[in-house]
Protein backbone atom coordinates (compact mmCIF):
# COMPACT_ATOMS: atom_id res chain seq x y z
CA UNK A 1 0.00 0.00 0.00
CA UNK A 2 2.87 2.50 0.74
CA UNK A 3 4.17 1.03 -2.49
CA UNK A 4 0.95 3.53 -4.01
CA UNK A 5 1.15 6.08 -1.59
CA UNK A 6 4.21 7.15 -3.32
CA UNK A 7 2.91 6.93 -6.48
CA UNK A 8 0.28 9.21 -5.70
CA UNK A 9 2.29 11.48 -3.81
CA UNK A 10 5.03 11.60 -6.77
CA UNK A 11 2.30 13.17 -9.04
CA UNK A 12 1.42 15.70 -7.16
CA UNK A 13 4.72 18.10 -8.72
CA UNK A 14 2.57 20.74 -10.91
CA UNK A 15 2.01 23.96 -10.29
CA UNK A 16 -1.21 25.02 -8.72
CA UNK A 17 -4.18 25.13 -11.22
CA UNK A 18 -8.06 24.54 -11.16
CA UNK A 19 -9.83 23.96 -14.49
CA UNK A 20 -12.25 26.76 -14.77
CA UNK A 21 -14.78 23.76 -16.60
CA UNK A 22 -14.08 21.61 -13.09
CA UNK A 23 -14.89 24.45 -11.04
CA UNK A 24 -18.12 25.43 -12.92
CA UNK A 25 -19.10 21.72 -12.96
CA UNK A 26 -18.60 21.89 -9.25
CA UNK A 27 -20.85 24.73 -8.20
CA UNK A 28 -23.36 23.95 -10.62
CA UNK A 29 -23.82 20.01 -9.67
CA UNK A 30 -23.69 20.38 -5.88
CA UNK A 31 -27.30 19.30 -4.98
CA UNK A 32 -26.07 17.16 -2.59
CA UNK A 33 -25.68 18.07 0.87
CA UNK A 34 -21.75 19.02 1.70
CA UNK A 35 -19.64 19.22 4.97
CA UNK A 36 -15.72 19.87 5.10
CA UNK A 37 -13.36 17.36 7.32
CA UNK A 38 -9.55 18.39 7.50
CA UNK A 39 -9.13 15.34 5.08
CA UNK A 40 -11.37 16.27 2.34
CA UNK A 41 -15.52 17.06 2.10
CA UNK A 42 -18.58 14.40 3.57
CA UNK A 43 -20.87 14.27 -0.02
CA UNK A 44 -24.25 12.87 1.32
CA UNK A 45 -26.63 11.81 -1.16
CA UNK A 46 -30.27 10.25 -1.27
CA UNK A 47 -31.14 8.32 -3.25
CA UNK A 48 -33.92 6.51 -4.10
CA UNK A 49 -34.47 3.36 -6.80
CA UNK A 50 -37.52 2.79 -8.31
CA UNK A 51 -38.99 1.09 -11.99
CA UNK A 52 -40.58 3.96 -14.14
CA UNK A 53 -41.96 3.78 -17.46
CA UNK A 54 -39.01 5.33 -19.97
CA UNK A 55 -38.17 6.10 -23.44
CA UNK A 56 -34.87 5.92 -23.59
CA UNK A 57 -34.18 5.31 -27.36
CA UNK A 58 -38.25 6.59 -28.39
CA UNK A 59 -39.29 2.83 -27.25
CA UNK A 60 -41.37 2.93 -23.54
CA UNK A 61 -39.76 0.42 -20.94
CA UNK A 62 -39.40 -0.44 -17.43
CA UNK A 63 -36.24 1.03 -16.46
CA UNK A 64 -34.38 0.90 -13.21
CA UNK A 65 -34.21 4.80 -12.21
CA UNK A 66 -32.40 6.85 -9.52
CA UNK A 67 -34.54 9.67 -7.99
CA UNK A 68 -36.55 9.10 -12.05
CA UNK A 69 -33.15 9.41 -13.86
CA UNK A 70 -31.19 6.90 -16.05
CA UNK A 71 -28.12 7.47 -16.10
CA UNK A 72 -28.66 8.35 -12.10
CA UNK A 73 -27.31 11.74 -10.47
CA UNK A 74 -23.70 12.13 -11.15
CA UNK A 75 -21.22 11.94 -8.13
CA UNK A 76 -19.16 14.95 -8.12
CA UNK A 77 -16.64 14.83 -5.78
CA UNK A 78 -12.22 15.55 -5.37
CA UNK A 79 -10.00 13.21 -4.34
CA UNK A 80 -10.28 12.66 -0.55
CA UNK A 81 -13.98 13.14 0.15
CA UNK A 82 -16.08 11.07 1.53
CA UNK A 83 -18.53 9.66 -0.47
CA UNK A 84 -22.42 8.91 1.64
CA UNK A 85 -25.15 7.29 -0.56
CA UNK A 86 -28.28 6.57 1.77
CA UNK A 87 -29.62 4.13 -1.04
CA UNK A 88 -33.55 3.39 -0.57
CA UNK A 89 -34.91 0.66 -2.32
CA UNK A 90 -38.62 1.41 -3.70
CA UNK A 91 -37.93 -1.90 -6.10
CA UNK A 92 -41.66 -3.26 -4.12
CA UNK A 93 -40.76 -6.94 -5.10
CA UNK A 94 -36.90 -6.56 -6.08
CA UNK A 95 -33.27 -6.49 -4.22
CA UNK A 96 -30.93 -4.22 -5.28
CA UNK A 97 -26.71 -3.49 -4.82
CA UNK A 98 -24.44 -0.98 -6.06
CA UNK A 99 -20.57 -1.10 -6.91
CA UNK A 100 -18.95 1.48 -7.16
CA UNK A 101 -16.57 0.48 -10.04
CA UNK A 102 -12.85 1.65 -10.12
CA UNK A 103 -12.81 2.75 -6.21
CA UNK A 104 -10.84 0.68 -4.28
CA UNK A 105 -12.40 0.78 -1.13
CA UNK A 106 -9.81 0.59 0.91
CA UNK A 107 -10.72 -0.01 4.04
CA UNK A 108 -14.38 -0.28 3.54
CA UNK A 109 -14.72 -3.45 1.69
CA UNK A 110 -17.81 -4.15 2.43
CA UNK A 111 -18.98 -1.16 1.03
CA UNK A 112 -18.07 -2.94 -2.64
CA UNK A 113 -21.60 -3.55 -3.43
CA UNK A 114 -21.49 -7.15 -5.10
CA UNK A 115 -23.94 -8.66 -3.81
CA UNK A 116 -23.19 -12.41 -2.50
CA UNK A 117 -19.45 -11.39 -2.33
CA UNK A 118 -19.50 -7.87 0.07
CA UNK A 119 -22.78 -7.73 0.87
CA UNK A 120 -26.56 -9.37 1.47
CA UNK A 121 -29.08 -7.95 -0.65
CA UNK A 122 -30.76 -4.76 -0.27
CA UNK A 123 -34.15 -6.07 0.54
CA UNK A 124 -37.71 -4.01 -0.81
CA UNK A 125 -38.51 -1.10 1.17
CA UNK A 126 -35.08 -1.15 3.10
CA UNK A 127 -32.23 2.12 3.34
CA UNK A 128 -28.77 1.00 3.26
CA UNK A 129 -26.01 3.28 3.04
CA UNK A 130 -22.84 3.12 1.43
CA UNK A 131 -19.77 5.24 2.50
CA UNK A 132 -16.36 4.99 1.40
CA UNK A 133 -13.57 7.51 0.06
CA UNK A 134 -12.98 8.23 -3.21
CA UNK A 135 -9.25 8.53 -3.11
CA UNK A 136 -7.74 9.27 -6.44
CA UNK A 137 -8.80 11.31 -9.38
CA UNK A 138 -10.30 10.14 -12.49
CA UNK A 139 -13.22 8.54 -14.17
CA UNK A 140 -15.24 6.17 -12.09
CA UNK A 141 -18.69 4.85 -12.43
CA UNK A 142 -21.22 3.12 -10.49
CA UNK A 143 -23.87 0.49 -11.67
CA UNK A 144 -25.94 -2.11 -9.98
CA UNK A 145 -24.32 -5.46 -9.29
CA UNK A 146 -27.38 -7.63 -8.47
CA UNK A 147 -28.60 -10.02 -11.26
CA UNK A 148 -28.82 -8.29 -14.47
CA UNK A 149 -30.19 -5.13 -13.40
CA UNK A 150 -27.51 -2.54 -14.18
CA UNK A 151 -29.19 -3.55 -17.86
CA UNK A 152 -32.30 -1.95 -16.70
CA UNK A 153 -30.40 1.57 -16.34
CA UNK A 154 -29.05 1.35 -12.51
CA UNK A 155 -26.08 3.09 -13.26
CA UNK A 156 -24.21 6.43 -13.36
CA UNK A 157 -20.90 8.21 -13.80
CA UNK A 158 -18.09 9.31 -10.92
CA UNK A 159 -16.09 12.46 -11.66
CA UNK A 160 -12.99 12.87 -8.61
CA UNK A 161 -11.05 15.87 -9.48
CA UNK A 162 -7.76 16.69 -8.05
CA UNK A 163 -7.07 18.58 -4.48
CA UNK A 164 -7.02 22.10 -4.73
CA UNK A 165 -3.91 23.70 -5.42
CA UNK A 166 -2.61 20.50 -7.83
CA UNK A 167 -2.97 20.71 -11.51
CA UNK A 168 -3.04 17.73 -14.34
CA UNK A 169 -0.58 16.95 -16.72
CA UNK A 170 -2.48 18.52 -19.75
CA UNK A 171 -4.40 21.58 -19.75
CA UNK A 172 -8.52 21.98 -21.23
CA UNK A 173 -11.30 24.65 -20.91
CA UNK A 174 -14.32 22.30 -19.94
CA UNK A 175 -15.01 18.75 -18.80
CA UNK A 176 -17.69 16.26 -19.80
CA UNK A 177 -19.03 12.74 -18.95
CA UNK A 178 -20.84 10.74 -21.48
CA UNK A 179 -21.64 6.97 -20.77
CA UNK A 180 -21.99 4.83 -23.60
CA UNK A 181 -24.20 1.80 -23.94
CA UNK A 182 -26.30 -0.74 -25.47
CA UNK A 183 -30.46 -0.86 -24.94
CA UNK A 184 -32.53 -3.70 -25.04
CA UNK A 185 -36.38 -3.90 -24.80
CA UNK A 186 -37.15 -6.92 -23.20
CA UNK A 187 -36.22 -6.72 -19.55
CA UNK A 188 -33.72 -7.94 -17.66
CA UNK A 189 -36.03 -11.08 -16.23
CA UNK A 190 -37.17 -11.82 -19.40
CA UNK A 191 -33.41 -11.99 -20.98
CA UNK A 192 -31.84 -13.62 -17.22
CA UNK A 193 -34.59 -16.23 -17.53
CA UNK A 194 -33.54 -16.98 -21.43
CA UNK A 195 -30.12 -17.52 -20.37
CA UNK A 196 -30.67 -19.85 -17.64
CA UNK A 197 -33.55 -21.99 -19.48
CA UNK A 198 -33.31 -25.40 -21.19
CA UNK A 199 -32.97 -24.71 -24.04
CA UNK A 200 -30.95 -21.25 -23.88
CA UNK A 201 -32.26 -18.30 -25.30
CA UNK A 202 -29.68 -15.91 -25.76
CA UNK A 203 -30.07 -12.12 -25.45
CA UNK A 204 -28.94 -11.47 -28.92
CA UNK A 205 -27.63 -8.14 -30.04
CA UNK A 206 -29.09 -4.74 -28.69
CA UNK A 207 -32.02 -2.88 -29.90
CA UNK A 208 -30.15 0.73 -29.75
CA UNK A 209 -26.83 2.31 -28.93
CA UNK A 210 -27.45 4.85 -25.91
CA UNK A 211 -24.98 7.91 -25.34
CA UNK A 212 -25.69 9.71 -21.94
CA UNK A 213 -28.80 7.84 -22.02
CA UNK A 214 -30.39 8.58 -25.07
CA UNK A 215 -30.77 6.44 -28.43
CA UNK A 216 -33.49 6.36 -31.41
CA UNK A 217 -35.13 3.24 -32.28
CA UNK A 218 -36.93 3.15 -35.45
CA UNK A 219 -40.06 3.42 -34.52
CA UNK A 220 -41.81 2.43 -37.87
CA UNK A 221 -39.87 -0.85 -37.57
CA UNK A 222 -41.88 -3.72 -39.21
CA UNK A 223 -41.20 -5.80 -36.29
CA UNK A 224 -43.49 -3.32 -33.78
CA UNK A 225 -46.62 -3.51 -35.73
CA UNK A 226 -49.06 -1.19 -34.27
CA UNK A 227 -48.08 -0.41 -30.87
CA UNK A 228 -48.17 2.29 -29.24
CA UNK A 229 -44.82 2.36 -27.36
CA UNK A 230 -42.86 3.84 -29.50
CA UNK A 231 -43.13 7.48 -30.38
CA UNK A 232 -40.29 8.88 -32.50
CA UNK A 233 -41.40 12.47 -32.11
CA UNK A 234 -41.02 11.90 -27.66
CA UNK A 235 -38.63 15.20 -26.97
CA UNK A 236 -36.92 12.55 -24.39
CA UNK A 237 -35.68 10.53 -26.96
CA UNK A 238 -34.06 13.28 -28.93
CA UNK A 239 -30.18 12.88 -29.15
CA UNK A 240 -27.56 13.64 -26.89
CA UNK A 241 -26.20 17.17 -27.41
CA UNK A 242 -22.46 18.23 -26.67
CA UNK A 243 -22.21 22.01 -27.05
CA UNK A 244 -18.62 23.47 -27.99
CA UNK A 245 -17.15 26.60 -28.18
CA UNK A 246 -15.00 27.08 -31.54
CA UNK A 247 -11.64 27.15 -30.47
CA UNK A 248 -11.85 25.19 -26.70
CA UNK A 249 -10.85 22.20 -25.57
CA UNK A 250 -12.67 19.60 -24.36
CA UNK A 251 -12.25 17.17 -21.56
CA UNK A 252 -14.64 14.03 -22.73
CA UNK A 253 -14.63 11.87 -19.96
CA UNK A 254 -15.74 8.57 -22.38
CA UNK A 255 -17.16 5.35 -20.05
CA UNK A 256 -18.71 2.38 -21.63
CA UNK A 257 -21.52 0.40 -19.49
CA UNK A 258 -22.69 -1.96 -22.62
CA UNK A 259 -24.33 -4.88 -21.31
CA UNK A 260 -23.10 -6.96 -23.92
CA UNK A 261 -21.02 -4.64 -26.68
CA UNK A 262 -17.77 -3.36 -27.51
CA UNK A 263 -18.19 0.23 -29.37
CA UNK A 264 -15.64 2.10 -31.06
CA UNK A 265 -16.72 5.99 -30.64
CA UNK A 266 -16.06 8.81 -33.12
CA UNK A 267 -16.50 12.38 -33.31
CA UNK A 268 -16.82 12.87 -37.15
CA UNK A 269 -13.89 15.09 -38.16
CA UNK A 270 -12.23 15.83 -35.13
CA UNK A 271 -9.15 13.96 -33.60
CA UNK A 272 -8.88 13.20 -30.19
CA UNK A 273 -6.45 13.28 -27.97
CA UNK A 274 -5.95 10.15 -24.98
CA UNK A 275 -4.99 11.29 -22.24
CA UNK A 276 -6.44 9.11 -18.89
CA UNK A 277 -7.66 5.43 -18.66
CA UNK A 278 -9.61 3.41 -15.92
CA UNK A 279 -8.32 6.70 -13.06
CA UNK A 280 -4.40 6.66 -14.47
CA UNK A 281 -2.72 9.23 -16.87
CA UNK A 282 -1.29 7.84 -19.78
CA UNK A 283 0.86 8.82 -22.69
CA UNK A 284 -0.71 11.14 -24.66
CA UNK A 285 -1.86 9.79 -28.23
CA UNK A 286 -3.53 10.85 -30.88
CA UNK A 287 -6.85 8.62 -32.57
CA UNK A 288 -9.40 9.53 -34.96
CA UNK A 289 -11.83 6.86 -33.10
CA UNK A 290 -11.84 5.39 -29.71
CA UNK A 291 -12.26 1.47 -29.11
CA UNK A 292 -14.24 1.20 -25.82
CA UNK A 293 -15.11 -2.09 -23.69
CA UNK A 294 -17.88 -2.32 -21.22
CA UNK A 295 -16.07 -1.13 -17.49
CA UNK A 296 -13.36 1.11 -19.07
CA UNK A 297 -13.45 4.72 -18.82
CA UNK A 298 -10.92 7.45 -20.61
CA UNK A 299 -10.63 11.30 -20.98
CA UNK A 300 -10.09 12.38 -25.04
CA UNK A 301 -9.15 15.95 -25.49
CA UNK A 302 -10.95 17.09 -28.21
CA UNK A 303 -10.82 20.89 -29.80
CA UNK A 304 -13.29 22.21 -31.55
CA UNK A 305 -10.85 23.63 -34.65
CA UNK A 306 -13.30 22.41 -37.40
CA UNK A 307 -15.75 24.69 -39.53
CA UNK A 308 -17.59 26.28 -36.75
CA UNK A 309 -20.64 26.84 -39.30
CA UNK A 310 -22.08 23.33 -38.87
CA UNK A 311 -22.63 20.31 -36.49
CA UNK A 312 -21.03 16.90 -36.51
CA UNK A 313 -22.45 13.48 -35.49
CA UNK A 314 -20.85 11.85 -32.68
CA UNK A 315 -21.56 7.97 -33.30
CA UNK A 316 -21.14 4.95 -30.83
CA UNK A 317 -20.77 1.51 -33.66
CA UNK A 318 -21.06 -2.02 -32.14
CA UNK A 319 -17.19 -3.62 -33.09
CA UNK A 320 -16.30 -7.51 -32.57
CA UNK A 321 -19.72 -8.80 -32.99
CA UNK A 322 -21.18 -9.00 -36.28
CA UNK A 323 -23.10 -5.70 -35.66
CA UNK A 324 -27.20 -5.70 -36.19
CA UNK A 325 -27.50 -2.53 -34.39
CA UNK A 326 -27.66 0.87 -35.57
CA UNK A 327 -25.02 3.82 -34.91
CA UNK A 328 -25.65 5.36 -31.46
CA UNK A 329 -26.18 9.17 -32.23
CA UNK A 330 -25.33 12.37 -30.41
CA UNK A 331 -24.83 15.88 -32.01
CA UNK A 332 -21.70 17.68 -31.91
CA UNK A 333 -22.98 21.30 -31.69
CA UNK A 334 -20.92 24.31 -32.27
CA UNK A 335 -21.90 27.17 -30.66
CA UNK A 336 -24.06 29.03 -31.97
CA UNK A 337 -25.78 26.93 -34.18
CA UNK A 338 -28.43 25.68 -33.11
CA UNK A 339 -28.56 22.17 -31.06
CA UNK A 340 -30.85 20.55 -32.70
CA UNK A 341 -29.67 21.28 -36.44
CA UNK A 342 -28.93 16.88 -37.72
CA UNK A 343 -25.50 17.29 -39.86
CA UNK A 344 -26.51 16.72 -43.25
CA UNK A 345 -23.01 14.57 -43.52
CA UNK A 346 -23.14 10.52 -42.84
CA UNK A 347 -22.71 9.39 -39.36
CA UNK A 348 -19.57 7.22 -39.01
CA UNK A 349 -19.70 3.79 -39.46
CA UNK A 350 -16.44 3.00 -37.31
CA UNK A 351 -14.02 0.35 -38.20
CA UNK A 352 -14.55 -3.02 -39.64
CA UNK A 353 -16.50 -5.16 -36.86
CA UNK A 354 -13.66 -7.58 -37.31
CA UNK A 355 -10.79 -6.35 -37.55
CA UNK A 356 -8.63 -7.83 -34.32
CA UNK A 357 -5.66 -6.08 -35.08
CA UNK A 358 -6.62 -2.95 -35.37
CA UNK A 359 -8.11 -3.42 -31.86
CA UNK A 360 -5.06 -5.12 -30.25
CA UNK A 361 -3.10 -2.47 -31.17
CA UNK A 362 -5.06 0.47 -30.53
CA UNK A 363 -5.18 -1.32 -26.72
CA UNK A 364 -0.91 -2.04 -27.34
CA UNK A 365 -0.61 2.27 -27.61
CA UNK A 366 -2.02 2.59 -23.73
CA UNK A 367 1.08 3.65 -21.82
CA UNK A 368 1.65 4.88 -18.34
CA UNK A 369 2.20 8.53 -18.78
CA UNK A 370 5.84 9.50 -17.41
CA UNK A 371 6.03 10.27 -13.91
CA UNK A 372 2.74 9.29 -12.97
CA UNK A 373 2.42 5.40 -12.46
CA UNK A 374 5.45 3.19 -10.44
CA UNK A 375 6.71 0.30 -12.51
CA UNK A 376 5.30 -3.34 -11.66
CA UNK A 377 7.73 -5.40 -9.16
CA UNK A 378 10.12 -7.20 -11.35
CA UNK A 379 8.64 -10.68 -10.57
CA UNK A 380 5.65 -12.48 -9.07
CA UNK A 381 4.96 -14.89 -6.82
CA UNK A 382 2.35 -16.57 -8.37
CA UNK A 383 0.50 -17.01 -11.82
CA UNK A 384 -2.33 -17.83 -12.49
CA UNK A 385 -3.83 -18.99 -15.66
CA UNK A 386 -7.72 -18.49 -16.47
CA UNK A 387 -9.01 -20.21 -19.79
CA UNK A 388 -12.54 -19.05 -20.79
CA UNK A 389 -14.52 -21.59 -22.10
CA UNK A 390 -17.95 -22.06 -22.99
CA UNK A 391 -19.28 -24.66 -22.32
CA UNK A 392 -22.82 -27.04 -21.01
CA UNK A 393 -23.26 -27.84 -17.65
CA UNK A 394 -26.33 -30.36 -17.05
CA UNK A 395 -27.54 -29.16 -20.41
CA UNK A 396 -26.70 -25.55 -19.21
CA UNK A 397 -25.21 -23.19 -21.74
CA UNK A 398 -22.71 -21.46 -19.04
CA UNK A 399 -19.19 -19.83 -19.53
CA UNK A 400 -16.30 -21.61 -17.29
CA UNK A 401 -12.90 -20.75 -16.12
CA UNK A 402 -10.70 -23.44 -15.85
CA UNK A 403 -13.51 -25.70 -16.65
CA UNK A 404 -15.90 -24.25 -13.35
CA UNK A 405 -18.33 -22.07 -13.58
CA UNK A 406 -18.83 -19.24 -11.33
CA UNK A 407 -21.92 -19.40 -8.87
CA UNK A 408 -22.55 -16.27 -6.29
CA UNK A 409 -23.33 -17.88 -2.74
CA UNK A 410 -25.93 -17.25 -1.03
CA UNK A 411 -23.58 -16.14 2.08
CA UNK A 412 -21.61 -13.29 1.00
CA UNK A 413 -18.01 -13.99 1.49
CA UNK A 414 -16.53 -11.58 3.56
CA UNK A 415 -19.26 -12.29 6.06
CA UNK A 416 -18.56 -15.91 5.70
CA UNK A 417 -14.61 -15.85 5.89
CA UNK A 418 -14.69 -13.25 8.86
CA UNK A 419 -17.47 -14.84 11.01
CA UNK A 420 -15.69 -18.40 9.66
CA UNK A 421 -18.96 -19.65 8.56
CA UNK A 422 -17.05 -22.68 6.13
CA UNK A 423 -19.81 -24.55 5.06
CA UNK A 424 -21.53 -21.63 3.24
CA UNK A 425 -19.30 -22.28 0.29
CA UNK A 426 -17.03 -24.64 -1.29
CA UNK A 427 -13.61 -24.90 0.42
CA UNK A 428 -11.96 -26.21 -2.78
CA UNK A 429 -9.42 -24.36 -4.11
CA UNK A 430 -10.23 -23.76 -8.04
CA UNK A 431 -7.56 -24.58 -10.55
CA UNK A 432 -4.54 -22.47 -11.20
CA UNK A 433 -4.16 -23.57 -15.01
CA UNK A 434 -5.88 -25.42 -17.66
CA UNK A 435 -4.42 -28.08 -20.11
CA UNK A 436 -2.08 -26.06 -21.64
CA UNK A 437 -0.42 -28.82 -23.60
CA UNK A 438 -3.19 -30.41 -24.94
CA UNK A 439 -6.13 -27.85 -25.23
CA UNK A 440 -6.83 -26.31 -28.42
CA UNK A 441 -8.07 -22.96 -28.54
CA UNK A 442 -9.26 -22.70 -32.21
CA UNK A 443 -11.38 -25.81 -31.88
CA UNK A 444 -14.51 -26.08 -30.84
CA UNK A 445 -14.58 -28.06 -27.27
CA UNK A 446 -17.32 -29.18 -25.75
CA UNK A 447 -15.48 -28.96 -22.34
CA UNK A 448 -17.73 -31.65 -21.00
CA UNK A 449 -16.12 -32.20 -17.48
CA UNK A 450 -16.82 -28.63 -16.52
CA UNK A 451 -18.51 -27.97 -13.45
CA UNK A 452 -20.26 -25.26 -11.26
CA UNK A 453 -18.78 -23.91 -7.87
CA UNK A 454 -18.57 -20.97 -5.82
CA UNK A 455 -14.73 -21.97 -4.50
CA UNK A 456 -12.75 -18.74 -3.98
CA UNK A 457 -8.94 -17.92 -4.88
CA UNK A 458 -7.49 -17.27 -1.64
CA UNK A 459 -3.86 -15.15 -2.20
CA UNK A 460 -1.08 -14.50 0.22
CA UNK A 461 -1.37 -10.73 1.86
CA UNK A 462 1.07 -8.12 0.00
CA UNK A 463 2.00 -10.95 -2.57
CA UNK A 464 2.56 -9.94 -6.11
CA UNK A 465 -0.05 -11.92 -8.39
CA UNK A 466 0.22 -12.42 -12.21
CA UNK A 467 -2.96 -13.65 -14.36
CA UNK A 468 -3.06 -14.48 -17.58
CA UNK A 469 -6.21 -14.50 -19.17
CA UNK A 470 -7.02 -17.04 -22.38
CA UNK A 471 -9.44 -16.77 -24.95
CA UNK A 472 -10.44 -19.74 -26.98
CA UNK A 473 -13.22 -20.91 -29.14
CA UNK A 474 -16.80 -21.07 -28.20
CA UNK A 475 -19.43 -23.53 -29.07
CA UNK A 476 -19.75 -21.93 -32.20
CA UNK A 477 -17.35 -23.46 -34.50
CA UNK A 478 -14.81 -20.65 -36.16
CA UNK A 479 -16.14 -18.42 -33.25
CA UNK A 480 -14.10 -16.55 -29.90
CA UNK A 481 -15.21 -13.58 -28.85
CA UNK A 482 -13.95 -10.63 -26.45
CA UNK A 483 -14.32 -10.42 -23.14
CA UNK A 484 -13.70 -6.97 -20.48
CA UNK A 485 -12.42 -8.59 -17.57
CA UNK A 486 -12.92 -5.83 -14.35
CA UNK A 487 -11.52 -6.65 -11.63
CA UNK A 488 -12.64 -5.02 -8.01
CA UNK A 489 -10.78 -3.56 -5.01
CA UNK A 490 -7.47 -2.89 -7.19
CA UNK A 491 -6.24 -1.35 -10.15
CA UNK A 492 -3.61 -4.02 -12.07
CA UNK A 493 -0.73 -3.43 -14.67
CA UNK A 494 -1.60 -4.85 -18.17
CA UNK A 495 1.76 -6.24 -18.69
CA UNK A 496 0.89 -7.22 -22.58
CA UNK A 497 -1.39 -8.60 -24.78
CA UNK A 498 -1.11 -11.45 -27.21
CA UNK A 499 -2.85 -13.44 -30.48
CA UNK A 500 -3.22 -17.02 -30.07
CA UNK A 501 -1.88 -19.27 -27.16
CA UNK A 502 -0.24 -17.41 -23.89
CA UNK A 503 3.34 -19.09 -24.31
CA UNK A 504 4.29 -19.18 -20.31
CA UNK A 505 8.31 -19.36 -21.53
CA UNK A 506 8.46 -17.00 -24.00
CA UNK A 507 5.47 -14.14 -23.56
CA UNK A 508 7.04 -13.52 -20.12
CA UNK A 509 9.97 -12.14 -21.81
CA UNK A 510 8.26 -9.75 -24.10
CA UNK A 511 6.13 -7.91 -20.83
CA UNK A 512 5.91 -4.13 -20.61
CA UNK A 513 8.24 -3.92 -17.29
CA UNK A 514 8.77 -0.19 -18.52
CA UNK A 515 5.17 1.90 -18.36
CA UNK A 516 2.36 -0.86 -18.90
CA UNK A 517 -0.81 1.38 -17.77
CA UNK A 518 -2.62 0.70 -15.09
CA UNK A 519 -6.38 -0.27 -15.12
CA UNK A 520 -9.22 -2.21 -13.34
CA UNK A 521 -10.79 -3.53 -16.61
CA UNK A 522 -9.27 -4.71 -19.69
CA UNK A 523 -10.22 -6.60 -23.04
CA UNK A 524 -9.31 -10.08 -23.74
CA UNK A 525 -9.40 -10.25 -27.52
CA UNK A 526 -10.66 -12.83 -29.63
CA UNK A 527 -8.23 -15.94 -29.93
CA UNK A 528 -5.87 -13.94 -27.39
CA UNK A 529 -4.25 -13.51 -24.04
CA UNK A 530 -4.09 -10.42 -21.94
CA UNK A 531 -1.42 -10.85 -19.12
CA UNK A 532 -1.95 -8.81 -15.64
CA UNK A 533 -0.32 -8.23 -12.36
CA UNK A 534 -1.13 -6.97 -9.17
CA UNK A 535 -0.62 -6.81 -5.32
CA UNK A 536 -2.93 -8.34 -3.10
CA UNK A 537 -2.30 -5.48 -0.57
CA UNK A 538 -6.26 -4.78 -0.07
CA UNK A 539 -8.04 -6.91 2.28
CA UNK A 540 -10.69 -7.74 1.56
CA UNK A 541 -12.62 -10.37 -0.70
CA UNK A 542 -13.13 -9.10 -4.60
CA UNK A 543 -14.75 -10.32 -7.78
CA UNK A 544 -12.89 -10.61 -10.95
CA UNK A 545 -15.17 -11.41 -13.69
CA UNK A 546 -16.39 -10.62 -17.49
CA UNK A 547 -18.17 -7.50 -17.85
CA UNK A 548 -20.66 -8.64 -20.20
CA UNK A 549 -23.75 -8.98 -17.84
CA UNK A 550 -25.00 -12.11 -19.58
CA UNK A 551 -21.63 -13.68 -19.44
CA UNK A 552 -20.84 -12.76 -15.45
CA UNK A 553 -24.57 -14.03 -14.90
CA UNK A 554 -23.52 -17.50 -16.66
CA UNK A 555 -20.43 -17.84 -14.73
CA UNK A 556 -17.62 -16.09 -16.31
CA UNK A 557 -15.73 -15.00 -12.94
CA UNK A 558 -13.76 -15.56 -10.01
CA UNK A 559 -13.37 -14.48 -6.70
CA UNK A 560 -9.96 -13.55 -4.69
CA UNK A 561 -9.46 -13.09 -0.92
CA UNK A 562 -6.48 -11.76 0.70
CA UNK A 563 -5.91 -10.07 4.47
CA UNK A 564 -9.28 -10.69 5.79
CA UNK A 565 -8.55 -11.08 8.95
CA UNK A 566 -7.28 -7.37 8.63
CA UNK A 567 -10.95 -6.80 7.49
CA UNK A 568 -12.00 -4.07 10.40
CA UNK A 569 -15.49 -4.56 12.26
CA UNK A 570 -18.08 -5.65 9.03
CA UNK A 571 -21.54 -3.23 9.46
CA UNK A 572 -24.60 -5.30 10.38
CA UNK A 573 -26.30 -3.90 7.96
CA UNK A 574 -24.19 -5.60 5.16
CA UNK A 575 -25.71 -8.77 7.19
CA UNK A 576 -29.37 -10.63 6.82
CA UNK A 577 -28.67 -13.29 4.30
CA UNK A 578 -27.99 -17.18 4.17
CA UNK A 579 -26.12 -18.21 7.38
CA UNK A 580 -25.64 -14.53 8.25
CA UNK A 581 -29.25 -14.21 9.39
CA UNK A 582 -29.17 -13.63 13.12
CA UNK A 583 -25.46 -11.98 12.59
CA UNK A 584 -27.27 -8.33 12.10
CA UNK A 585 -28.90 -7.86 15.53
CA UNK A 586 -27.03 -5.45 17.74
O1 LIG B 1 -22.85 -16.50 -24.27
C1 LIG B 1 -23.12 -16.35 -25.46
O2 LIG B 1 -23.98 -17.12 -26.17
C2 LIG B 1 -24.04 -16.60 -27.50
C3 LIG B 1 -23.67 -17.64 -28.51
O3 LIG B 1 -22.38 -18.12 -28.23
C4 LIG B 1 -24.62 -18.79 -28.51
O4 LIG B 1 -25.87 -18.41 -28.89
C5 LIG B 1 -23.08 -15.51 -27.50
O5 LIG B 1 -22.77 -14.81 -28.56
C6 LIG B 1 -22.56 -15.36 -26.29
O6 LIG B 1 -21.67 -14.46 -25.96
Amino acid sequence: MGFLFAAVQWRFINPPRLSFGLFVLFIFTSSVLTSSTVEGRIRHYKWEVKYEFKSPDCYKKLVIAINGRTPGPSIIAQEGDTIIVELKNSLLTENVAIHWHGIRQIGTPWSDGTEGVTQCPILPGDTFTYKFVVDRPGTYLYHAHYGMQREAGLYGSIRVSVKDGVSEPFTYDYDRSIILNDWYHKNTYEQATGLSSKPFVWVGEPQSLLIQGRGRFNCSSPILGSTNVCNSTNPKCSPYVITVVPGKTYRLRISSLTSLSALNFEIEGHNMTVVEADGHYVEPFVIKNLNIYSGETYSVLVKADQDPSRNYWAASNVISRKPATPTGLAIFNYYPNHPRRSPTSIPPTGPLWNDTSYRVAQSLSIKARQGYILPPPVKSDRVITLLNTQNEIDGYRRWAVNNVSFNLPHTPYLIALKEKLRHSFDQTPPPENYDYKNYDIYKKQDNANATSSNSIYRLKFNSTVDIILQNANTMVVNNSETHPWHLHGHDFWVLGYGMGKFDPIEDPKKYNLANPIMKNTVPVHSYGWTALRFIADNPGVWAFHCHIEAHFYMGMGVVFEEGVEKVGRLPSSIMGCGETKGFNRP
